[in-house]
């Protein structure tokens, strides 16, 4: 069963345009435009789940812009079936080999049109299924190391070319060891899971994430805040995992679990890489864990 998708359909025949919107138009939301210069435009404000794509316009050709939307990272994962009357063999072979889905010639059957885009959208959908899946820690069910290595390279390049500001912060379970010496190892899993959903229930504004980093650690990445507003979102962090109250009689330093927090900011450090701003975070981590636990520090 596939929900009603946004379909893009690129034709400068208008005939072409009214036959596939009828066609398709009772099962999807479908968006029509005339050129590969205006489909390049519309994907850059409105998320569509698969385009139909004509060869010969005016302009750019099909082709130029397959190539166009496969380089940018808003539209690569996009679905693209070409739809032609150019019917010759190799016209199909380049079209497949740039990266399109499917082919379809001109003239075209309505029901074919019908078929292959449910069948794209089939694949699209268990592809975006999987996607979410390798993103997911098993354990915690929060995003996951390669859900945070992916995003925050990804931050940090938005933040040099916006030149915003980018904070991450390196978050840690007190005496965690010690939890799991003294209550067993499932009874670790469970506080894991708790304080992990308790972190990432405080992310409210959108970009903002936390993901485990591994054992007992997670890193919240917050995009567009300064260390000021970092600095306002730990302490929130913080108090969420006190307010948890969560039975820790072999902590060393408070009778409940607690947290550490080491925090960098993409302003005031001399990091070249998201790497080394993370390795700032695991100082101020350091240095929070030495003050005494439960407590943040900045770099
Ligand atoms: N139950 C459970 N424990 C884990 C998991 N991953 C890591 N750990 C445990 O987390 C503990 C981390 O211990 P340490 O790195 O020594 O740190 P700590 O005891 O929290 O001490 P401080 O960080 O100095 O406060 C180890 O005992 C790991 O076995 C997990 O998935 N489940």
């Amino acid at each position: 069963m596939i929900n009603k998708a946004k379909i893009l359909i690129v034709d400068d025949d208008a005939l072409n345009r009214i036959i596939l919107e009828k066609t398709l138009s009772d099962e999807h939301d479908v968006y029509l435009v005339t050129s590969g210069e205006d489909a390049l435009a519309f994907v850059k404000h409105t998320q569509v789940d698969l385009i139909i794509l004509d060869i010969m316009m005016p302009g750019m050709n099909g082709y130029e812009v397959l190539v166009q939307l496969k380089e940018n990272s808003i539209s690569q994962a996009i679905p693209i079936i070409f739809i032609s009357a150019n019917n010759r063999h190799e016209d199909e072979v380049k079209g497949l080999e740039l990266g399109a889905m499917d082919y379809i010639g001109k003239p075209f059957s309505a029901a074919i049109v019908k078929v292959r885009v449910r069948n794209q959208l089939l694949i699209k959908q268990k592809n975006d299924l999987l996607e979410i899946l390798v993103s997911i820690d098993g354990l915690t069910e929060i995003p996951n190391r390669r859900y945070l290595d992916e995003n925050l390279e990804r931050e940090w390049r938005r933040s040099k070319r916006n030149n915003s500001p980018l904070c991450v912060l390196l978050i840690d379970i007190d005496h965690f060891k010690r939890y799991n010496d003294y209550y067993g190892h499932r009874a670790g899993d469970e506080c894991l899971k708790t304080v992990a959903k308790t972190l990432a229930a405080q992310c409210e504004r959108g970009g903002d994430f936390v993901a485990r980093y591994g054992g007992e650690e997670f890193v919240a990445v917050l995009p567009e805040t300064n260390q000021q507003g970092a600095i306002v979102f730990a302490n929130k962090l913080r108090n969420a995992v006190n307010d948890l109250n969560i039975e820790h009689n072999a902590s060393l330093n408070a009778t409940h679990v607690t947290i550490s927090i080491g925090i960098a900011s993409s302003e005031s450090s001399q990091a070249y890489t998201e790497k080394a701003l993370l390795e700032e975070a695991d100082s101020g981590l350091y240095n929070a864990k030495k003050l005494g636990r439960n407590q943040i520090s900045a770099q």
